[in-house]
């Protein structure tokens, strides 16, 4: 089975990055053909981007397909091999400093002081950030407020919980009231209701006019941007809205339910007309080719008398259908691995 390419998202002009200049005041982020390799293999490749300002953009795709190698070329810490690149209006390479100051990065790992205070950490990022005594002390009690750090300033970093750290670590990346924020994988280390509350956060900092883009492989995370390209092995494979990319899925949708579904899923799974088929609790999911036009009666001879009923598309059925199944993701809860079709129907 092949992979689909789908672009619904027409967030892509068709034209350079450096030709889109006349409007990159609409744009925090334009990428045209940005490509990174690492001994001979690209790890990002030929990847097209225009982020709308004042939105929340996320990359979605399983460890390994490029997010974090994109975020750091968009940020100016790695050159790309090649291609154009343009954030807030300004040439990577090049604009790095002048960039400095107008982005904030949270990056996957911790990346504050364990053996320094709440407070030290953060005093530390203003003085960074060239914060006099008194700018430093107003921001930091904004901060230690809006992140309900408040009254742990003397805690040391290392001993706060996942969610403290997440906190701590995202007044630190919005310390200097950056433009446009870049978040890796922000929530991999904290439970489902900080993830919940996390991003309330964001939401709060899109309101206020800031630009995010966050990189997860968590599907209810992508489900909640404005905008998101799904990246498979360097290459994305799609973009737009989760809403647009729901419906311009190649796939149409049915659950069938009844007995034996094991069964029944490997003698589906060998039709090239069905893209995959999993099982979840009592029901088979099963994404049918789009060339299928009446599902429902497709199946019916080949689902033995079962229950069938089309349902509406997931953001997770977009991505088994435009990976070809190849990658997995994580479920709204964190455990591992739903696209278990996958390794079947491939
Ligand atoms: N400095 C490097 N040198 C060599 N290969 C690298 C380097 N950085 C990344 N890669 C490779 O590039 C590919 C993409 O890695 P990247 O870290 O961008 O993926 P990711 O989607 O962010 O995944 P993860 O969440 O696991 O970090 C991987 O195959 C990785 O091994």
């Amino acid at each position: 089975m092949s992979a689909q390419q789908v672009s619904a998202g027409g967030l892509v002009a068709g034209t350079s990055a450096a030709e889109t200049s006349s409007t990159a005041s609409e744009f925090a982020i334009e990428t045209r053909g940005m490509t990174r390799a690492f001994g001979g293999i690209n790890a990002v490749e030929d990847l097209d981007l225009a982020i709308p300002k004042g939105t929340i953009y996320g990359f979605l795709g399983p460890n390994g397909c490029g997010k974090s190698t994109s975020i750091r070329m968009l940020t100016g810490l790695l050159s790309p091999t090649s291609g154009d690149i343009r954030v807030l209006g300004e040439t990577l390479p090049g604009a790095e400093e002048k960039l400095r100051r107008r982005i904030g990065y949270m990056t996957q790992k911790f990346s504050l002081y364990d053996n320094l205070s709440v407070r030290e950490n953060l005093e530390f990022v203003a003085q960074i950030y060239g914060l006099n005594r008194r700018q430093t002390k107003a921001r930091l009690a904004e901060l230690l407020s809006l992140y309900d750090l408040a009254g742990r300033e003397k805690q040391m970093a290392g001993s706060m919980s996942g969610g403290q750290k997440q906190r701590l670590a995202l007044a630190a990346a919005t310390l200097h009231h950056p433009e446009l924020l870049f978040l890796d994988e922000p929530t991999s280390a904290v439970d489902p209701e900080n993830r919940r509350e996390f991003w309330e956060r964001l939401f709060d900092l899109c309101a206020q006019g800031t630009t995010i883009l966050v990189s997860t492989h968590y599907m209810d995370e992508a489900e909640r941007c404005h905008g998101l390209a799904i990246l498979e092995r360097g290459i994305k494979r799609a973009d737009g809205s989760p809403q647009q990319l729901m419906a311009a899925m190649g796939a149409r949708v049915v659950e069938v339910s009844g007995e034996d579904l094991r069964k029944l899923k490997q003698s589906l799974i060998s039709d090239a007309n069905v893209l995959s088929a999993a099982q979840i609790g009592s029901r088979l999911r099963v994404l049918v080719q789009s060339s299928i036009a009446d599902p429902l009666a497709w199946l019916s001879p080949r689902v033995a008398g079962r229950a069938l009923t089309e349902v509406r598309p997931s953001l997770e059925d977009v991505f088994v259908t435009c990976t070809g199944g190849r990658a997995q993701l994580m479920p709204p809860n964190g455990s591992q691995a739903t696209t278990e079709e996958a390794q079947d129907a491939t």
